[in-house]
């Protein structure tokens, strides 16, 4: 038996393993991966020394940990191929926008442990967020174990499940626009004349060490931006333009676009 399968071996998938792997939360030997392209399997299997296979059936039949890292159309075909393997004591993960626990359940037999989690591509460098909630057969200690597991590639929420559609708009599908917002700024110093490299350096570095700032104090976002402004400054200047512009305004519409996508999904 393997402690963890990871159906899907892509962007999410390998986060995942590479993250819980990297935190020494689990053996290599307790790991497989699967993915429907066998080169994929391959690469996977010699980067991270683990077991890979294109056999989603046998490898969830061997698992206590089953996660679901694929997206959300190949959802159906994939639970119908595994449904009948999946042993009552297996815990299903499914890290899907719109694949509801109800929904989810119904793909499995009755009493069926599933827990919905909705991490984000920072996994990759252990600094993930991660949200996760759970049907009423998974035990507080099962949900103790998973919360673990994904607290090896960063922080872990658990909310209730009405929330994890917010979930996928403020962190989920975030790096997205974030990625925006630090290429933006950075094409802004390319036009100034500095070289583009440089401009990513400075630009990221502002946006991680803001961010971590506030993690780290406490502080509110508006109590690090006011320090920044001292007044009749330049930071001001630049929150003048971004007000006028409707900065705010938007990326409060686009999350809630996010949302009501991953509600419809
Ligand atoms: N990317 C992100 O930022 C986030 C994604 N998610 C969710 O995570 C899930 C995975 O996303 P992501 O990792 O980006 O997707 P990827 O497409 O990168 O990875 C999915 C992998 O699964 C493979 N696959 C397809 N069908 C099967 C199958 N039948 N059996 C086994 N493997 C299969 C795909 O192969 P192929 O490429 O050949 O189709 C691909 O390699 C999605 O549901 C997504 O919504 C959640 C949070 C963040
Ligand atoms: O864009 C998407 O659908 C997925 C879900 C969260 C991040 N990426």
């Amino acid at each position: 038996m393997k402690e963890l399968c990871v159906i899907g071996s892509g962007n999410m998938g390998k986060a995942i393993v590479k993250g819980i792997l990297k935190a020494g939360l689990l053996e290599t030997s307790q790991v497989i991966v699967t993915d429907i392209n066998e080169e994929k399997v391959k690469r996977i299997e010699k980067e991270l020394s683990i077991s890979g296979s294109c056999d989603n059936q046998k490898a969830a039949a061997e698992s206590h940990i089953v996660i679901l890292a694929v997206k959300p159309q190949f959802y159906k075909g994939i639970i119908k191929s595994i449904q009948n393997v999946i042993k009552p004591e297996t815990i299903i993960v499914s890290i899907a926008p719109g694949e509801t626990l109800e929904k989810l359940k119904r793909g499995f037999k009755e009493g069926a442990k599933i827990i919905r989690a909705m991490p984000n591509t920072p996994a990759m460098v252990l600094e993930g967020m991660t949200a996760l909630c759970g049907n009423s057969n998974v035990t507080k200690i099962e949900m103790e174990h998973i919360k673990k597991l994904f607290n090896g590639f960063g922080r872990v929420e658990e909310v209730p499940e009405y929330m994890m559609n917010s979930v996928v708009g403020i962190s989920g599908s975030s790096p997205a626009y974030v990625c925006l917002l630090i290429e933006a700024m950075a094409d802004a110093a390319v036009k100034e004349g500095m070289n583009r490299q440089q401009a990513y350096t400075f630009s990221e570095q502002a946006v991680m060490g803001s961010a971590k700032l506030l993690l780290e104090t406490g502080m509110s976002p508006s109590e690090l931006k006011d320090m920044v402004c001292s007044p009749g400054g330049t930071s001001i200047e630049a929150v003048s333009v971004l007000e006028e512009k409707g900065f705010r305004g938007s990326v409060i519409k686009a999350v809630e676009a996010c949302v009501k996508k991953s509600m419809e999904l």
